[in-house]
């Protein structure tokens, strides 16, 4: 009796607090906890509990499963939360504080220019206040997942009843996307560990060149060699560059293989340096008709559908006689007089085509610079797609982009920890993390409206239900691939916007998961030790910022729009989630704040006028604190997140320089558009590699190199810091400003200056192609001086 009582004491206890804090390790303690107890788990106090979480109910469930060995997957809660959640409670009382002081300030501001400046600085506090707040979202439930694949044959005991994959990798431009690239990313998905007749790759090609189907008609043949050879040796490593460039053993027919693959590549190479596919190159009859559609007027924004099958499922077989996958290049018909609507353009005629031609339930979205990196991908996917409890609403499982070749301290931050590491188990621990445009496992279904909700395509070849049973060289098949792949076909129809990827945004994956997500999708963020996908990062600083502000556009698109994440996805997602999304479509706004904070503390100190309490003011100790606080709870997720020091220094850098450059770029590009002005498309950013570039970006050395309009802000900023740094301790050393008035101001005059060193470094000590274009320093130091003069002015005469 007694312990009964003492046993439901303890219970109600334990709920309590789940409820308090839902996510902590209780619920899971609940899950293995409980079955022993005598009650069920369909008791009604249970079910209370999940739906307090409001999340994942069958997720929870599931995990109870654990020690049987059809279990498939299993999660748990970061212990992180509950200080999480605490600090935010502190933190947002330390916001309301600050923004009291804000009002109070303003309310007795005597002077015009003081009330601007107070306003400015009140605007920027209210926008961090903001994107902090929305950050939040990712802090306060985030999970991790483990897999069991070596429960996968439990579930599925016949390797023949695997779902099909159809596999897509976009490219777009054989001058910044070397087509050998795109070659070993193709590569390595058709030699996944996966029967190769459920396999069907799609390279689409947006730039419409003969010299990216060269290199897949050569690929093809290679891959004969290549897929037995990695299936016999067992290798994790199928990306052929990848591998050859490992400690791989050495054999005589390792080497003759390798041998093969220089041959291929160097005649790949050979052709996009040629910039045409010589005769002696083409080999067959069948060769020479594909590239007889390129005729004269045959331009990469004017050209008829190209569909080439490279290698057919059941027809074409490896040097061992083992079915191929099968390949087939694809280049969507384009005419100027029709928008193309870049990469969501290319992937809603994807979806069309494969529908047509192979129809898989399961899709995996590549970037051409993406590579596979471990053989059992599709089948870890599919611990999730596979399992009953999850399956009804799972539309798809992202993996993170984890990216080759950054250097020792990632001075550009590509690695972007947040967006694709620490952010997604955040959003998991929601409803899902959002899609990224790469590496991502989605069901067909998803394309087509909610898991509850179908919505009829116009061809009933393109339902997801719909059963191809025919070869897909077949003329019937190729014919109605060829209609719905043409530039005229979603005149009138729903694709691009309740049907298939949405169009309207430059981040299109964003965009289009975040859809998904609001039709009633769940999505799961799988994140395993070795890399299942390794991908390319921009080297050159103008680059990454032209990356970013292209983000920015697209991202403010959708913050933006009729269906923005604060008014319209709060009603479908619910708050967190909502403001998850929010963040995301809001970056650019962080401009505001940083571009502020960036030169009129610095220009105020110049000017000898105090613009913060004194150190001795019981005030400064909220803004140390919310200085502070912020930026050490971002280290502490950065180094718990498996990052260091150094590049946690260069994320916090870049994220500054992003700020004054790209998000405002990016804002007044998306002004400019509103206004009517033509701004740009998708900028493909390159992955060319140049040497003597790649050699300083090893080195730890910033590239500017190029006078882009970007870099100007950049160095302004760096001027005035420096400036204003130098003037500052000037008027406390001989000019009686007092340290106690001025330190705010000299402080982040100081933080400005150490952000900028390489700035410093690239404008006068350097004699290398990537230092700062001399015009740059000059327009930089001209505008500048001509700021501080207005400013000056402005403070003395109003
Ligand atoms: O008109 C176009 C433009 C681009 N692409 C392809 O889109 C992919 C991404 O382009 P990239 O220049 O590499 O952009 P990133 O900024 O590196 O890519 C990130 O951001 C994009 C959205 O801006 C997402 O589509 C990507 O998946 C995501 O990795 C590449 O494979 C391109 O070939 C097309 O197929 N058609
Ligand atoms: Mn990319």
């Amino acid at each position: 009796m007694l312990l009964t009582i003492i046993y439901n004491i303890k219970r109600i206890f334990v709920q309590t607090i789940s409820i308090i804090f839902p996510n902590v390790d209780q619920v899971a303690e609940n899950t293995l906890y409980f079955p022993k107890s005598p009650m069920t788990i369909n008791t009604p106090i249970y079910t209370n509990i999940t739906k307090k979480c409001n999340v994942l109910e069958t997720y929870t469930i599931n995990h109870k499963k654990m020690e049987t060995s059809n279990q498939l997957n299993s999660f748990k809660h970061m212990r992180r939360v509950v200080f999480n959640r605490a600090f935010a409670l502190i933190y947002s009382i330390a916001i309301l504080t600050l923004l009291y002081h804000h009002a109070i300030t303003i309310f007795y501001s005597t002077t015009i220019p003081s009330l601007l400046i107070s306003l400015g600085i009140l605007i920027s506090d209210l926008v961090l206040a903001f994107m902090w707040t929305t950050t939040q979202s990712f802090r306060m439930r985030p999970i991790v997942r483990k897999e069991y694949l070596e429960n996968l044959k439990n579930v599925v005991k016949n390797e023949q009843d695997f779902p099909s994959v159809d596999i897509f990798i976009c490219t777009a431009d054989p001058y910044k996307e070397p087509p050998i690239d795109v070659v070993n990313t193709s590569l390595s998905v058709m030699a996944y560990d996966y029967p190769p007749e459920k396999i069907s790759v799609y390279v689409s090609d947006d730039g419409g060149s003969k010299l990216t189907l060269f290199a897949f008609m050569e690929s093809a043949k290679f891959a004969k060699h290549w897929l037995p050879y990695c299936r016999e040796n067992n290798i994790m490593d199928r990306c052929p560059d990848a591998y050859f460039a490992s400690n791989y053993p050495v054999t005589s027919y390792t080497e003759e293989i390798k041998m093969m693959y220089e041959s291929m590549k160097s005649r790949v190479e050979a052709v996009l340096e040629m910039g045409k596919v010589p005769t002696e190159y083409i080999t067959s009859e069948e060769e020479d008709r594909a590239f007889s559609k390129w005729e004269q007027d045959f331009t990469r924004l004017d050209h008829p559908t190209v569909i080439q099958v490279l290698l057919e499922v059941g027809t074409d077989k490896d040097i061992v006689g083992q079915s191929m996958p099968n390949l087939i290049y694809f280049s969507r018909e384009k005419n100027k007089a029709f928008p193309h609507n870049f990469k969501a353009g290319a992937l809603n005629s994807l979806l069309r085509v494969s529908a047509v031609m192979t129809n898989a339930p399961i899709i995996l979205t590549l970037d051409c610079d993406m590579y596979s990196n471990d053989p059992t991908t599709i089948k870890r996917a599919l611990c999730y797609i596979m399992d009953k409890s999850i399956q009804e609403s799972l539309g798809w499982v992202q993996f993170p982009q984890i990216f080759n070749g950054i250097n020792k301290t990632d001075i550009y931050g590509c690695e972007h920890k947040r967006l694709f590491q620490l952010d997604p188990p955040g959003m998991d621990g929601l409803i899902g993390a959002s899609y990224v445009g790469t590496g991502c496992f989605f069901r067909r279904k998803v394309f087509f409206s909610g898991p509850s909700l179908f919505l009829e395509p116009e061809l009933k070849e393109l339902r997801p239900d719909h059963v191809v049973n025919k070869n897909v060289t077949r003329q019937s098949i190729l014919d109605l691939a060829h209609h719905v792949a043409g530039c005229n076909y979603e005149n009138q129809t729903n694709w691009g916007s309740k049907i298939g990827f949405r169009y309207g945004s430059l981040v299109e994956d964003y965009h289009s998961g975040y859809k998904f997500h609001c039709d009633g999708w769940k999505s799961v963020f799988c994140n395993p030790q070795r890399s299942a996908f390794l991908g390319d990062i921009p080297i050159s600083l103008s680059d990454v910022l032209n990356q970013n502000k292209r983000w920015g556009v697209g991202l403010l698109e959708v913050g933006f729009h009729r269906y923005s994440p604060i008014t319209y996805g709060v009603q479908m997602l619910g708050l967190l989630m909502s403001l998850a999304y929010a963040n995301f479509a809001f970056w650019p706004i962080w401009a505001i704040p940083v571009t502020i904070y960036a030169f009129i503390p610095q220009l105020t100190l110049l000017n000898g006028t105090s613009l913060f309490p004194k150190v001795s003011d019981p005030w400064f100790l909220i803004y140390a604190f919310l200085f502070l606080g912020a930026y050490a709870q971002d280290f502490l997720d950065f180094i718990l997140g498996e990052g260091t020091k150094e590049r946690w220094w260069s994320d916090q850098r870049m994220w500054i320089m992003r700020c004054v450059s790209s998000y405002l770029f990016a804002l007044t590009e998306l002004l400019a558009k509103n206004l009517g002005i033509k701004t740009h498309g998708f900028n493909v950013t390159s992955k060319v590699v140049d040497n003597e570039l790649s050699k300083r970006y090893d080195q730890g050395m910033f590239e500017f190199g190029v006078a882009s309009p970007m870099f100007v802000p950049i160095t302004m900023a760096s001027i005035i810091n420096l400036f204003a740094l130098g003037g500052g301790i000037f008027q406390v050393l001989f000019g009686g400003g007092s340290l106690d008035g001025l330190f705010g101001q000299i402080f982040i005059a100081g933080f400005g200056v150490l952000n900028s060193i390489p700035v410093y470094e690239a404008m006068v000590m350097r004699n290398d192609a990537g230092k700062m274009p001399i015009k740059t320093t000059l327009i930089s130091s001209f505008l500048s001086l001509c700021l501080y003069v207005t400013f000056s002015i402005v403070m003395k005469f109003m």
